[in-house]
């Protein structure tokens, strides 16, 4: 018996003794995907231009060796990721990620051709893709709207850009026979003091009426808009805040919210939202990050609240109906091990969470025991779930801590 097998069995009694099955939360992590985002590889620079400088709100900062110099060189790199990366994944897609073999194809003229590639890459590694329509690095964005722009022009360029994204996502949902989240995000806004805070949002809330206009199958595509705060340019005023995309969404059956774990105030957590929108059966994404003081987009940890944001959505029974995205980008560090490092830390999160004795705690509360719900939760942290972790990476063939070495940085 290997090493690692004989302590998942120390592991594996030891949580058993509190009533949990390790087996079986290993069962649940290894079928939950968490999509892992593609551009973390090149600091969003995509193949649409290869002298592509990321605007509209968002920024990479740092200069580590070895960004892909081609599509070529992306691959290799992002195929080391995903094979360090033990489960189940999806690859979260940019619509910069288009294949236009050298000539130029306009966001409004994007189609799934442009995408072929990707579906047989997805196939080659059975996984699902989902995606996300690119509203930013692009002239039409420059004077700091999209959909919400008093510029008609500008405004329908961005509608058919959207409207495009939902044929796309389409397409990957039939082809691969698993939904592909189609997530938008715009950095609209506006960077002091705003008079007129309700005109952008009511052309914003017009935009997209008419992209989400024609009925899509939600077993291929399901949209989700995903909210923000502030951006860089847009410190003061947003259009598509986390009030506004709730309501849009709470009054629109054709699409879902999207939170990132960085586009709130600094004391507000994802975490503590997830089950007031479940009240309601709504379905969310999520785009798992790591704010440092503002959206910083640092490598996911394991930290106390990408651990809460687990927590909830396995206390909440919500496995179906929470979708688990990755978003960062630090181009301070090694891309890849970023990757690695941020998509194994959000599994390891799930893992805590589905190795927690949850029928136990909820019977302590029901029986207003306060004093065991908090002793039991806090014993939880010194279970060995690390044993747990190894064994998980032996099953699906990963290496467990050693995993840096099999990277050439
Ligand atoms: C690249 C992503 O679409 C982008 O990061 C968006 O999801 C976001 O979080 C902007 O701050
Ligand atoms: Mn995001």
């Amino acid at each position: 018996m290997s090493r690692i097998e004989q302590n998942y069995r120390a592991a594996k009694e030891l949580y058993a003794d509190l009533g949990v099955n390790t087996d079986e939360a290993l069962e649940i992590l290894r079928n939950t995907p968490v999509s892992v985002h593609c551009w973390q590889i090149d600091d969003l620079t995509g193949f649409e231009n290869p002298n592509a400088v990321l605007s509209g709100g968002i920024a990479a900062f740092g200069n580590a060796p070895g960004k892909p110099k081609s599509k070529s060189e992306f691959i290799q790199n992002l195929d080391q990721a995903l094979n360090l990366i033990p489960g189940k994944n999806k690859l979260a897609l940019h619509a910069v990620y288009l294949e236009n073999n050298g000539k130029k194809v306009e966001r409004n003229e994007i189609r799934p051709e442009h995408f072929t590639g990707w579906v047989e890459y997805a196939k080659k590694r059975n996984i699902g893709l989902d995606f996300n329509p690119t509203y930013f690095s692009h002239p039409m964005a420059e004077s700091g709207f999209t959909l919400a722009s008093r510029d008609e022009g500008v405004r329908g360029f961005w509608i058919e850009h959207g409207k495009r994204c939902r044929e796309i996502g389409a397409y990957f949902g039939k082809e691969l026979g698993q939904v592909c989240v189609t997530n938008h995000w715009i950095g609209d806004g506006y960077k002091d003091h705003t008079i007129d805070k309700v005109s952008p949002r009511l052309r914003l809330k017009d935009s997209l009426d008419k992209i989400f206009e024609k009925p899509i199958s939600r077993e291929f595509c399901v949209d989700s808009v995903e909210s923000k705060l502030f951006g860089l340019g847009s410190e003061s005023y947003v259009p598509g805040s986390h009030e506004f995309y709730t309501n849009y969404v709470m009054t629109h059956q054709n699409c879902i919210l999207c939170m990132d774990a960085g586009h709130f105030h600094p004391t507000e957590t994802v975490s503590s939202k997830i089950s007031s929108y479940l009240a309601f059966d709504q379905e969310l994404m999520l785009h798992v990050s790591r704010p440092v003081r503002w959206d910083s987009d640092h490598v996911v940890m394991l930290d106390d609240e990408t651990k809460a944001i687990m927590e909830e959505i396995v206390r909440c029974h919500a496995l179906d109906r929470v979708h688990i995205g990755l978003d960062f980008f630090d181009a301070s560090i090694n891309r890849i091990a970023a990757t690695v490092i941020g998509a194994r830390n959000a599994k390891k999160a799930l893992l805590l969470a589905l190795l927690q004795p949850t029928e136990e705690l909820v019977r302590a509360e029901l029986e207003d025991d306060f004093t065991k719900r908090l002793a039991l939760s806090e014993e939880m942290k010194m279970m060995p779930f690390g044993l747990v972790w190894d064994m998980f990476c032996e099953q699906e063939g990963k290496p467990t801590e050693d995993w840096l070495t099999r990277i050439q940085y």
